[in-house]
């Protein structure tokens, strides 16, 4: 009885459902892509060669359906790794509690989930229309700072170099995590690569001014300067860095895609950010048509 998870913590609808992505245990498939935007979850299942589910509740909109025998579900996550908390728990939970019993299952499934997300470079070498996939996820966020995860000695010592770095700036506690290798190598495989910075905010967070003051002047020079062995910072967005730390305290596989629509340092955004997108989409779902 000890093992059961309380009505309270694990919610579920009346109709079976976990509480907020409003999806029952059967519904989720074993490759999961994630979004930001609610949108871009009908332009990825557009590809699918069929269709079983469209479900959604709040931000949160999923289709599972097929590419060639491989099943997919394709999730939006909304904006921030305040949702991811939400997104990845529940997604968990649909993976690895028997909701009738609300116990954790002897057998664990080990999701491979894939972010394609948008982002801006900072480096004068990845340009607008780049699809960079995230080598490690370096969270400015608190999310991680409220579940215990263990660090591998190459993401501890980027890390301790870059809080020592970055001691000056007040208020953070910053957290790294790797991609999962194996979904680096085979879908990242022609995709450029670097860290991933995810930021707690879209404008000052990631370096922007536009009338409000930035408390970190030269922000972006700051992050683009920063390297540590071969790795470097090559983009900022907002959800990699709980995806990839998450995943990991979950059991799961992450890699993170992201379509590169600004440059930071020159200053540009892209005209056709649907595009950029749309190849960050193809590139992902044919490597995925591929995996065994
Ligand atoms: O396009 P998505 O996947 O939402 O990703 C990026 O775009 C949003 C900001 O415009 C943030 O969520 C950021 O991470
Ligand atoms: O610069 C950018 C572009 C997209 N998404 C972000 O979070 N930042």
């Amino acid at each position: 009885m000890g093992n059961k998870i309380s009505e309270a913590d694990l919610i579920i609808n009346q109709d079976g459902s976990i509480y907020h992505l409003n999806l029952l245990p059967e519904d989720l498939a074993e490759t999961v892509i994630t979004v930001g935007d609610p949108d871009r979850v009908s332009e990825v299942s557009k590809h699918f060669d069929s269709i079983e589910l469209k479900k959604g509740k709040r931000e949160f909109i999923t289709h599972t359906g097929y590419l060639g025998k491989k099943r997919i579900t394709v999730i939006s996550t909304g904006i921030g790794t305040d949702n991811i908390d939400i997104v990845f728990n529940e997604l968990d939970a649909l993976a690895n509690i028997d909701f009738d019993k609300r116990e954790v299952k002897k057998d664990l499934t080990s999701l491979d989930i894939i972010r394609i997300g948008t982002s801006g470079a900072i480096q004068p070498d990845i340009p607008m229309g780049t699809i960079l996939a995230s080598s490690f996820g370096l969270g400015l966020d608190a999310l991680m700072q409220y579940y215990i995860h263990e660090l591998s000695g190459d993401e501890h010592s980027i890390l301790d170099a870059f809080k020592s770095r970055f001691s000056h700036i007040k208020g953070i506690n910053p957290y790294l995590t790797a991609a999962d290798n194996t979904l680096l190598n085979t879908i990242g495989s022609e995709m450029a690569k670097g860290i991933t910075v995810t930021a707690p905010g879209f404008y000052a967070p990631q370096g922007r001014q536009v009338r409000a003051k930035n408390a970190v002047p030269d922000f972006i020079n700051l992050l683009n300067n920063f390297q540590h062995g071969n790795n470097r910072i090559t983009n900022l967005e907002m959800e990699t860095a709980g995806i990839y730390a998450l995943a990991k305290a979950l059991g799961h596989k992450a890699l993170s895609v992201n379509a590169i629509l600004a440059s930071r340092v020159n200053f540009e955004f892209s005209k056709n950010p649907a595009a950029v997108v749309d190849k960050a989409i193809k590139m992902v779902l044919e490597k995925i048509s591929k995996q065994k």
